[in-house]
């Protein structure tokens, strides 16, 4: 199964995707980090106003008046810095939040065009979690993480600067400690993930336990399974409690590196101060905004470190869901002018059961309709749906026009309105358009039985309808949608023999003018086709007009005899 599930994108594909998605938004960006820097470094006001207070103190020039203004100055850049973060933070998560909108309905518009057989293949669960559980993880992360990258981001560059400003030794003496986060965050990064994977999938067993439990409650008392069900929920109860330790005991371990980090840089910062006011390259003053700055740079850095995870699970999602965006368009391989659809030796099996399809070679001119008969599990649908692209052959090839469209027999009247249903695939389509369309294929009478003509609402909950109406709507949404190739899979072969008529009128309206591919049941359609295949055993044994195959005597003749013996 692994061989075929969905691709993920690896960074470069991300980033340039992320780059494609934020087009539109890229000046947006560019003020939101221009506002976090000059946030960040009104930020730094405060520390190098303690650092000139203290100077002043210590030559004794500061007086009450000095102490007073160097506290305004600190109040009104606290408030600014606090306030241009904040609004940086609600800038870059609603620019987050729009770009990760477009993305989301990218991915539901590639989902939606997906060919069936990639998703078959992948297994539907892969795609349904990519477009909610990896969009709600990559969307939830957004609280916690846009706030401790953007300051995070813009406090390290801002502070190392003003460090280096103030005298190079105190940012370099911070690069030491450098490697000390590094090892910290590489080590969480290792084993943060997995203990929280293993206590979320305790949770769930635990969970499971319980829920079967009360579920088979009956069952339980019945065959007296209260004392094996009790064990089951306690022994996953247990692992909860030894995982949840497990998890906990990780955090302290990070806490106790990022405290040995802290510690390490306020250390080193605090030598190298001593050291250069020792040699006269700096005030003390001096040497108390660097421990500030430093003591500033340390709160988001360690914010960052706790939330490397979530960034870390969230970039994995976003992998995982432009994976799905960047699924190639796949190639119709689309017929020359003279032949709208052409296979050729194809093969096709349900899993490993003998060939639905047994090297079936088939050529369909442009608007020429062909009819393929055969008896009950010769393989018709099977054909439909690898004309239709549906099914992938394992053998053989298939070319069919870029337009192509499938009425199958499970006909389906989406909840909405008529309308709705009907422009599903003709969105531009206008009221004339529709009136036209339903004129056409004969359906216009269902209109004057609704309350609401077109805008009421059908489908699950809505105005019933049956079986026939809906094979209406199919067929007229098919003729709105006007496709180069319409595959009919006995779109009319529910029909009782009052309804047969309408219906056959309406899917001769639906054909009109277009290539048609139709599995029919009912022999009358058959007879009205360009031409005839017949199918036995997933192989095609006759091919020839009504005429022709009657004439000949063969199967059809046989099957044609016996539909009609069954009309009398
Ligand atoms: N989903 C499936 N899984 C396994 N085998 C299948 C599946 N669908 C069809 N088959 C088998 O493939 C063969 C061809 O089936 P197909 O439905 O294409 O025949 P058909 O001619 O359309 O039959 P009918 O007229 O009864 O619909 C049959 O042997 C059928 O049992």
């Amino acid at each position: 199964m692994s061989g075929h599930v969905l691709p993920v994108a690896d960074g470069r594909q991300t980033a340039r995707e992320v780059w494609r998605l934020s087009h539109g938004h890229r000046l947006r960006l560019a003020a939101t980090g221009v506002l976090g820097i000059v946030s960040t470094g009104v930020d730094l006001i405060p520390p190098v106003a303690i650092g000139y207070l203290v100077d002043r103190v210590r030559t004794e020039t500061a007086g009450l008046g000095t102490v007073l203004t160097v506290t305004a100055v600190m109040v009104v850049a606290a408030v600014l810095g606090a306030a241009g973060t904040a609004v940086t933070i609600v800038l870059a998560t609603r620019t987050y939040h729009t770009i990760l909108a477009t993305l989301r309905e990218r991915l539901v518009g590639r989902a939606m065009t997906l060919p069936q057989h990639v998703v078959e293949r992948a297994g539907t669960g892969d795609l349904i979690s990519r477009s909610s559980d990896d969009v709600t993880a990559v969307a939830d992360a957004a609280p916690a993480v846009i706030p401790a990258l953007t300051v995070t981001a813009f406090t390290i560059v801002v502070s190392l600067g003003g460090l280096a400003a103030l005298e190079w030794p105190y940012a370099a003496a911070l690069a030491v400690v450098l490697p000390v986060y590094v090892l910290a965050m590489r080590w969480y990064l290792r084993t943060g993930p997995r203990v929280y994977r293993a206590e979320r999938t305790a949770m769930s067993a635990r969970a499971q336990q319980i829920l079967e439990s009360q579920r088979g409650y009956a069952t339980v008392l019945g065959f007296g399974l209260a004392g094996p069900r009790h064990r089951a929920v306690m022994t996953t109860s247990w692992e909860v409690a030894v995982q949840s330790v497990r998890a906990r005991i990780v955090q302290s371990m990070l806490s106790a590196r990022l405290n040995l980090g802290e510690c390490l840089s306020l250390a080193a910062v605090l030598v190298v101060g001593f050291v250069l006011v020792g040699r006269g390259d700096s005030t003390v003053g001096g040497a108390t905004t660097a421990m500030l700055l430093v003591l500033r740079l340390l709160g988001p850095v360690n914010e960052l470190l706790f939330v490397i995870d979530t960034l870390q699970s969230a970039l994995a999602s976003l992998n995982r869901m432009i994976g799905v965006v960047t699924v190639p368009a796949e190639r119709n391989g689309s017929g020359p002018a003279t032949t709208a659809v052409r296979l050729r030796e194809v093969v096709f099996r349900y899993g490993d059961g003998p060939p639905a399809l047994d090297g079936v070679s088939l050529d369909i001119a442009p608007g020429q309709r062909v009819a393929v008969v055969g008896v009950s599990g010769a393989g018709k649908s099977t054909l439909a749906a690898v004309v239709a692209g549906i099914h992938r052959p394992e053998a053989g090839t298939v070319a069919r026009p870029g337009r192509a469209a499938v009425i199958t027999q499970e006909v389906h009247v989406f909840a909405g309105t008529l309308r709705e249903n009907l422009t599903l695939a003709a969105p531009d389509a206008t009221d004339r358009d529709i009136r036209a369309a339903l004129d056409a294929t004969g359906a216009a009478d269902l209109l004057d039985q609704l309350p609401d003509g077109v805008d009421t609402a059908v489908g699950a909950g809505g105005h019933p309808l049956t079986d026939a109406q809906a094979q209406q709507i199919a067929l007229t949404r098919l003729l709105l949608a006007d496709p180069e190739l319409a595959i009919l899979d006995e779109a009319t072969a529910e029909a009782g023999s009052t309804q047969a008529g309408p219906l056959d009128h309406a899917a001769g309206a639906a054909l009109a003018g277009r290539t048609g591919l139709i599995i029919a049941h009912r022999l009358s359609q058959a007879a009205e086709c360009d031409r005839i295949v017949v199918l036995d055993r997933g192989r095609i044994v006759e091919t020839g007009t009504h005429h022709e195959l009657v004439g000949s005597g063969g199967t059809y003749a046989e099957l044609w005899e016996a539909w009609r013996a069954g009309q009398r």
